[in-house]
């Protein structure tokens, strides 16, 4: 159910807070007097006479080695033609953000003035020194190909356009795969190409190399057929031009045609030509952002065609967001002096091999798909499956080396592979495997405060990443002056205001179960129900009676206030049991889950008992082994006090009742984390050989402030408070939170309410639901 996106919301991502997508953050401790004599003068000339006496050493004391620079003078972004250098940045921005998420890699975007190809080359060329690789982007043909062929020449670092190569790599991975479908050979099948430019050009000389016969295609571009006798190609296109002149337009050439691939504009291909291709045809339509065939229109026109688009939408995505991060991964960890054939090459057969292995459960899950399998409908790996860095990375290294080109080659590949899944940071990934776990059950969930703008902005993210369907409580007047001040579209959401006369009969109801439960605790029957006027109270009973699934809300209230009503209408988990709050702060080193940090002042050792194993269930909801420390100020009997004790016998009480949980303390923070400590002077430890991940603390003022450091001075993400104990999933957000903390926090009460109400999980079940009964607009829409 993933939504398209808007204008507004793709113009108010990039202009938010910090405007545009990058910034700089130093590697290095830049904090005290030292620290800057050591980063800048004094220390700083010492690292420039090392790299003075010996070139090579820039690669040891500099980030040259990980640095590489995406570079565009914006004459043809994507499929959007010359726009400048300037329109372009976004582009080159956001290619500097795939390139650091999938692969680790820094980037600086230069966008330049310049369209002139020898003054370009001469501009690039100056920067050499600054960049470990160079990845040219959104250059147009002809000029892209003399660019490429000169700074390939003459620098002595990675240089590629990735219009051209990458796209080649991937469309010759994902044509390979369909070939042997179709049951059809390269050699003898026959290709038409619509487009003669970067793109277009690069992937029929992969293709040719990969076997393709030249006699066997037909080119065409805007002037229509590529032949020989042509005056207006560039030196690439007259290189592969058909060396004889005919008339026939695309329509014509696609008849009996094996294999289509256009990487030129927009609707330019109809049904009937798709019709008039031999059987088991095969459709790249790869222009951005519209392609040649519109998906659906081709695979309509008939049942045994292999159709692949550059879009995320539909199947089969043929992008070159699959090759550039890990190709120049590759090459930068063995210092290739280039990216050559062999190393295209091993990139292609890599990804065309991955694309036939069983997929992993994450990729299933991210894609919100039961069995993503080797078929017509999956030629080439998805763009979100972590093997891909693992997978290309290696082969493109492994390549560079027997070519000869590397010059730093990789001894343990075992080590690597290691390594690299290091460098895809375990925070990312549990971000995405959240995203995922909650969108293969999209959950019904209640915002009590809609009528607030970021709970709004929040619902409407959910939907839209097709995490949850939204319920709103508030004020529907101003619920929709909002939404249309700020164009948001609420999709017809059902939207209910406890307070209006509309739902006195649900008032009535709601009240008399909140009255059989709290009767003989002070409340009386006409109190009951006025109180359903209340919206946490409402929304608490929409969860209690299974007609949402979970609540959030908190927003603009205290604490106490908003975790009341969800305490007395859907009560603890275990009667006997204390309710907690944890956060999960997404740290640099990795996920940590912090407990108590919201509910309980000073808890017993028995309460800390249950906190902890609490906290270590709700942690493996988020598929982590829970690796514990008990934390103090002192280590493992250090010190006799009452305080250190205390996390000493809770320790002792989780132990008894879970023996196989890992759990250790009481324990300092700092040698919770520290390995070399831990081993050498308390070896009995069971966090030797550990990486902690979640922290029990002492109280909750120590939870509270450690949280907080974390966040505000570590930097750290916060995602909080998860509120444990209660039967069904209601969390209290933090007075002031961010829309992207509000849709953290959908993310985890999905999560629960796919542990905890598994009544509801389908569309059609929603659909079928009482609200949305009630608002068949929306039963309409979703
Ligand atoms: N899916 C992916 O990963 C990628 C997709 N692309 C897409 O491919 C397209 C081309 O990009 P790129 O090669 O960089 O750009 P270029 O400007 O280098 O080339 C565009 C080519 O398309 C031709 N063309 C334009 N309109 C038509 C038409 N109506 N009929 C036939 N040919 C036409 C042009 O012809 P002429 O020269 O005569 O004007 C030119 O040969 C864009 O839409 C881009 O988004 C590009 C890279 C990667
Ligand atoms: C994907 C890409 O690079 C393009 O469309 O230009
Ligand atoms: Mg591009």
């Amino acid at each position: 159910m993933q939504k398209k996106l808007g204008r507004e919301q793709a113009l108010e991502y990039h202009a938010m807070g910090r405007p545009g997508k990058i910034e700089v953050i130093p590697t290095k401790e830049a904090k005290t007097q030292r620290d800057l004599s050591l980063a800048y003068s004094p220390g700083v000339a010492e690292p420039c006479l090392e790299i003075k006496k010996n070139v090579e050493n820039v690669y040891k004391y500099t980030a040259k080695g990980n640095l590489v620079a995406v570079i565009s003078n914006g004459t043809a972004v994507l499929g959007l033609g010359d726009i400048g250098p300037e329109a372009g940045k976004p582009v080159m921005e956001g290619k500097g953000v795939l390139f650091k998420i999938f692969a680790d890699i820094d980037v600086f975007d230069i966008e330049i003035n310049e369209k002139d190809p020898e003054k370009f080359v001469q501009i690039v060329k100056a920067l050499e020194p600054t960049f470990g690789g160079i990845n040219l982007e959104d250059i147009k043909a002809p000029e892209c190909f003399y660019i490429e062929k000169e700074l390939r020449k003459q620098l002595a670092i990675p240089v590629m356009h990735d219009d051209q190569h990458g796209t080649a790599i991937i469309s010759a991975a994902a044509l390979l795969n369909a070939l042997e479908l179709q049951k059809k050979k390269i050699e003898k099948a026959r290709f038409v190409v619509s487009g003669a430019g970067a793109a277009a050009l690069s992937c029929l000389k992969l293709y040719l190399a990969l076997g393709a016969k030249l006699e066997n295609v037909m080119i065409f571009d805007v002037n229509g057929f590529v032949h020989a006798e042509r005056t207006d190609l560039g030196e690439t296109a007259r290189e592969l031009a058909s060396p004889k002149k005919r008339d026939i337009n695309l329509a014509g050439a696609m008849k009996d045609a094996d294999v289509f691939i256009g990487l030129s504009a927009g609707n330019i291909v109809t049904a009937e030509m798709v019709k008039s291709m031999a059987k088991n045809p095969i459709v790249f339509a790869m222009a951005n952002p519209t392609p040649e065939i519109d998906y659906e229109i081709a695979i309509a026109s008939r049942k045994d065609i292999i159709m692949a688009t550059g879009r995320s939408d539909y199947p089969n995505q043929v992008n070159n967001v699959l090759g550039f991060p890990y190709i120049f991964r590759g090459a930068l960890d063995v210092r290739a002096s280039a990216i050559n054939e062999e190393m295209k090459l091993a990139a292609v057969h890599a990804l065309a091999e991955m694309a036939r292995k069983p997929v992993p459960d994450i990729v299933n899950l991210a894609y919100n798909e039961k069995n993503i399998a080797f078929g017509p409908d999956y030629i080439i790996p998805k763009p979100l499956d972590p093997r891909l860095l693992e997978t290309v990375a290696p082969a493109v290294a492994k390549a560079a080396i027997e070519s000869g080109v590397a010059k730093s080659p990789i001894q343990d590949w075992d080590a690597y592979k290691v390594e690299l899944n290091k460098r895809l940071g375990l925070d990312n990934q549990l971000m995405r495997v959240l995203g995922s776990k909650a969108r293969s059950q999209p959950k019904r969930l209640v915002f009590t405060e809609a009528d607030n703008l970021k709970i709004l902005k929040a619902a409407q993210l959910v939907f839209e990443e097709g995490v949850a369907y939204p319920i709103l409580l508030g004020d529907e007047k101003k619920i929709h002056q909002l939404a249309e001040e700020n164009q948001i579209d609420l999709e017809g959401f059902p939207i209910i205001d406890p307070k209006d006369k509309e739902f006195n009969e649900k008032r009535i109801q709601y009240g008399e179960i909140f009255f059989k439960k709290r009767q003989r605790k002070g409340v009386s029957k006409y109190e009951s129900i006025k109180m359903m006027r209340d919206r946490n109270y409402f929304g608490s009973m929409m969860v209690e009676t299974g007609e949402a699934d979970a609540m959030l809300s908190g927003l603009t209230r205290n604490y106490a206030d908003a975790i009341r009503p969800a305490l007395q209408v859907i009560g603890k988990e275990d009667s006997a049991q204390k309710i907690a709050g944890m956060y999960l702060l997404l740290t640099k080193k990795g996920p940590l889950f912090m407990a108590d940090t919201t509910v309980n002042f000073n808890p017993t050792a028995e309460e800390l008992a249950d906190i902890t194993l609490m906290v270590a269930k709700e942690v493996r909801n988020f598929n982590l082994t829970p690796k514990i420390a008990m934390l103090s100020y002192s280590n493992f009997g250090s010190s006799a006090s009452p305080e250190a004790q205390l996390m000493a016998k809770a320790r002792a009480i989780v132990k008894e009742r879970n023996p196989s949980l890992i759990v250790d303390g009481e324990v300092q923070a700092n040698i919770a984390f520290n390995q070399d400590i831990l081993k050498d002077n308390y070896p009995f430890s069971e966090l030797v050989g550990q990486d902690v991940n979640t922290l029990i603390f002492p109280n909750l003022a120590a939870g509270n402030i450690a949280y907080n450091i974390l966040k505000e001075v570590g930097g750290a993400d916060a995602i909080g408070p998860i509120l444990l104990g209660l039967k069904k999933p209601v969390h209290i957000l933090q007075l002031g939170s961010s829309v992207r903390s509000i849709f953290n926090m959908a993310l985890v009460a999905v999560i629960s309410a796919q542990q905890k109400c598994k009544n509801i999980s389908t569309e059609e079940e929603v659909k079928k639901s009482p609200w949305w009964k009630k608002f068949n607009k929306v039963a309409r829409e979703i």
